[in-house]
């Protein structure tokens, strides 16, 4: 690859962990190379951090960032057949390539690249005034392969009990905590307690914070699922790399591709699963 264009810089955030900071006259951004990791973006426009990363974040090789835009792939969640097998595939547990890197006026456009056997993932990140992710699955083997996965993204919020998602009133949803049941989302999604749901929507969602006074607009392209997830009280206290009240910091909203709405990618074939997250007024 050639040289870095000069909004970009190549930093060493843990020993053995690059990331390239991006500081640009449109956004300011981190990513890691380990997951190709969107690990903070803030337009120009914003007072507040739109993607949240958790402060006590481990950055390491094969452990996943708490927090920021990871890349769940080639399938999400559970494994369907191997519980054995790494929580949300292996994406965000490795080093990606980084391959092109550029900039124009509008922001700083970056490709990652991951291999694995029979599969290659290509993530393109262009980050400005709105971010752009586009994850590229091509099947190079002799098998058709089941894709699901995520863009599972972590927004900022000034307290979950204040923020309203619109975009999802009426659509049909699994709902995974505890029993998973089948259940219709009347009217529009509030938070007041743990939230772990798999949408049925290709539906672009907002998230509105009136505290804050934004609202941030999630659109999204081959992704057949949206999934809601806050681990709230219990959960957060049980996770390591989040400090116990950080339930009350974050939403993620994740474009999906759920087990239950794989894809069956044939030899040869390519999908493309897209987020595109800008602030609105
Ligand atoms: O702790 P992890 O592996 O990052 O997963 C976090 C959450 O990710 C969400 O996408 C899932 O719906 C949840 O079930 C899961 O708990």
């Amino acid at each position: 690859m050639k040289a870095l264009p000069p909004s970009v810089s190549l930093i060493e955030a843990a020993r053995d962990y690059p990331v390239y900071e991006i500081r640009h006259a449109k956004a300011e951004a981190r990513i890691a190379a380990h997951g190709a990791h969107v690990m903070n973006w803030k337009p120009a426009s914003a007072t507040h951090e739109v993607v949240y990363l958790s402060p006590d974040a481990i950055l390491r090789e094969g452990k996943a960032i708490r927090g920021g835009i990871p890349i769940c792939w080639p399938w999400f969640n559970a494994h369907p057949s191997d519980p054995k097998l790494p929580s949300h595939g292996y994406a965000r547990d490795r080093f990606w390539e980084l391959r092109e890197a550029n900039e124009d006026e509008n922001g700083v456009q970056l490709v990652f690249t991951l291999d694995l056997p029979a599969l290659n993932a290509e993530l393109r990140i262009a980050c400005g005034e709105t971010l752009d992710l586009t994850l590229t699955t091509r099947n190079n083997g002799p098998e058709t392969i089941a894709l699901s996965g995520a863009l599972h993204s972590y927004f900022s919020v000034s307290n979950i009990r204040e923020v309203v998602i619109t975009g999802l009133a009426e659509s049909d949803y699994l709902d995974t905590v505890g029993k998973r049941t089948p259940r219709h989302q009347n009217g529009d999604v509030r938070i007041s307690e743990e939230v772990d749901r798999i949408y049925h929507s290709v539906s672009a969602v907002t998230l509105h914070d009136p505290t804050w006074k934004r609202a941030i607009l999630i659109e999204k392209s081959g992704s057949p699922s949206t999934v809601i997830w806050n681990p709230w009280i219990e959960k957060a206290a049980a996770l390591g790399d989040l400090p116990d009240e950080a339930y009350e910091d974050f939403v993620c909203i994740e474009s999906a591709i759920a087990n239950e709405s794989a894809i069956a990618l044939e030899p040869g074939q390519s999908h493309g699963l897209s987020t595109r997250i800008s602030l609105i007024d």
